[in-house]
C-alpha cells in the first residue's frame, strides 16, 4: 500500500469526525500487516477532556479487533504544517506500535512528513521501565 492512498483513507476517515466543540476534524488511517485498513477521527465531548484523538480512535479499534500487528499509520487535519500528534497519542503510539514503523503526517494542503514512532516520542516511558521499582 502506498503512502498516498493511506492518505486518502486518513481523509476518509476524517469525514466522520465528531468535533462540535473544536470544529477541528482530524483523521487517521493505520495500516496492519495483513493489509487491513482501521479508520479513527477524533469524538469530542462536552467534558472535553473526555475526547479521544483520531490515531487513538484508530489504534484501539484495532487493539480491540485483534489486530496489533502494524505497519504504517497516517493522520491528516486542515494545519498549516502536517499534523503533529499529541502526548498522549504518541505516549500510546510508543506502547502499540514497533519503534521504527511508519508515521505519515500531512495535511489537506498536502504537505507531507514521514517519521516514525520513536522520533515522535524519544525516550518515551515503557512497560521495561516499570520492573526496576
Ligand atoms: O493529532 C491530533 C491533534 C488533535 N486532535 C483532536 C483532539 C481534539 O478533538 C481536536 C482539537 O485538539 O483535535 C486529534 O485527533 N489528533
Ligand atoms: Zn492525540
Amino acid at each position: 500500500m502506498d503512502t498516498k492512498k493511506l492518505i486518502e483513507e486518513a481523509k476518509r476517515a476524517r469525514s466522520q469526525a465528531y468535533v462540535p466543540y473544536s470544529d477541528f476534524p482530524v483523521g487517521a488511517a493505520l495500516l496492519t500487516k495483513d493489509g487491513n485498513i482501521y479508520h479513527g477521527c477524533n469524538i469530542e465531548n462536552a467534558a472535553y477532556s473526555v475526547t479521544n484523538c483520531a490515531e487513538r480512535t484508530a489504534l484501539f479499534k484495532a487493539v480491540s479487533e485483534g489486530n496489533r500487528d502494524f505497519q504504517a499509520l497516517a493522520v491528516v487535519a486542515d494545519t498549516d504544517r502536517p499534523v503533529s500528534p499529541c502526548g498522549s497519542c504518541r505516549q500510546v503510539m510508543s506502547e502499540l506500535c514497533p519503534p521504527d514503523m511508519k508515521v505519515i503526517l500531512t495535511n489537506v494542503q498536502g504537505d507531507i512528513l514521514e517519521t516514525t514512532v520513536e522520533k515522535l516520542l524519544p525516550g518515551a516511558f515503557h512497560s521495561g521501565d516499570l520492573h526496576g521499582k
